[in-house]
């Protein structure tokens, strides 16, 4: 399987290289960006060197087409609307880790996004890639979610699903390390800023509501909206997510516990944490794990749900090779199980 990554020098277009490269059926043919043209890889970035020493070319889809199978858009929202166009157009395998193709109803993509959409027919075409939930697909052109999204879907879904909490109940808060926002830098980015602080950003605004409540209301027409709240934190990477919603009848933990062991059985990345065990950022960075821990408070009859991931990977790259390895028939795991990194 040979492969295409436009966006390489981005952040999760690293992350691609990384896990790709270590990916039994899969060989990087080509490493494309904008500004980066005829530069070898790992003159710009030095820990590549030895690992892959290709030289980044120019965008021209006609060549990619004929030189790969497959290609990844690691590139910003709005780009990655036109970007994908010509392979849309030839129904050539793409998986677009941006938010261009995730949002499918018309108008929401401009008003969370606050740009024009990709055309609404290249939307439609686009299945979302939660790849827990996209078993057997044959689907050869994927909207990778956004990495406050997998988090917010992998804990709720086993619950929703089952119709266990107050469709209106739904409060999910959001940290993310600084690697979220990609490498240009920026005021609220800089490091004085940044480290030994704190800061909630994109109050009400974030453009991952309408994904997360889009998916959630697949699985229950009666949720309406939910309050999803994003703070920046001082680490380089990962998520952490705590979610909080209102039972419909009492519970145990231990019942709460299984029901995620059980929904949860047969995925590899999802690990379900043993009654009061609560994941943290370490246990889950630089892999494709996605780690959630469960809670039951009988008083306020609040379930509270503790999830955390890599933003870059399960986030970003390590799901998008999942879905490659769905698109490709390969075992969903192939390429990925990689231990964390600790410390
Ligand atoms: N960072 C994260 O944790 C996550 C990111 N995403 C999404 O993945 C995508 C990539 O994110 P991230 O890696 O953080 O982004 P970065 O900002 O780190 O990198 C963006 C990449 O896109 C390239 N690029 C920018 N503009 C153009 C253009 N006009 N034409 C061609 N290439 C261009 C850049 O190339 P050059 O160096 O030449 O400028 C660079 O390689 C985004 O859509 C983001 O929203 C999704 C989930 C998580
Ligand atoms: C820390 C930080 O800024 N994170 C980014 C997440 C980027 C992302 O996943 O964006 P897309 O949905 O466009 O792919 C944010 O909150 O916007």
């Amino acid at each position: 399987m040979k492969v295409a990554i436009i966006g390489v020098t981005g952040y999760s277009g690293l992350e691609l290289i990384r896990l790709l490269s270590q990916h039994p059926e899969v060989i990087i043919q080509s490493l494309h960006s904008q500004s980066m043209v005829h530069h070898k890889i790992s003159d710009i970035y030095p820990h590549l060197q030895n690992c892959c020493e290709l030289m980044i070319k120019e965008i021209e889809p006609a060549t990619i087409m004929e030189e790969t199978d497959l290609v990844f858009l690691a590139t910003p929202s709005g780009v990655s609307a036109t970007l994908a166009q010509p392979f849309i157009e030839a129904d050539f395998p793409l998986i677009d880790l941006s938010g261009d193709f995730r949002l499918k109803t018309e108008g929401s993509y401009e008003k969370w996004y606050g740009k024009e959409a990709a055309p609404i027919d290249s939307i439609l075409k686009a299945e979302y890639g939660l790849g827990e939930e996209r078993q057997n697909s044959q689907a050869n052109f994927i909207a990778n979610p956004g990495c406050y999204a997998t988090g917010a879907l992998l804990s709720l879904a086993p619950l929703v699903k089952a119709k266990m909490i107050q469709p209106d109940s739904i409060i999910i808060d959001g940290k993310s390390g600084l690697s979220g926002a990609g490498k240009v830098p920026s005021t609220s980015s800089h490091a004085v800023s940044v480290m030994g602080n704190m800061t909630v950003y994109k109050m009400n605004q974030h453009q991952h509501t309408p994904e997360i409540l889009q998916q959630l209301q697949q699985w229950n027409a009666n949720i309406e909206a939910i309050q999803f709240t994003t703070s920046l934190i001082p680490v380089t990477r990962g998520i952490l997510l705590t979610i909080y919603a209102k039972v419909n009848e009492e519970l145990t933990e231990e019942a709460l516990v299984e029901l995620y062991t059980s929904y949860y059985r047969e995925k590899a990345f999802v690990r379900v944490q043993p009654v009061g065990v609560y994941p943290d950022l370490k246990q889950v960075q630089g892999s494709n794990y996605c780690d959630i821990g469960l809670a039951y408070n009988s008083e306020t009859r609040l379930i509270t749900l503790v999830c955390t991931l890599d933003n870059l990977v399960k986030g970003a790259a390590g799901q998008a090779v999942q879905n490659l390895n769905i698109m490709c028939g390969f075992p969903e795991e192939l390429g990925l199980i990689n231990s964390p990194v600790f410390p």
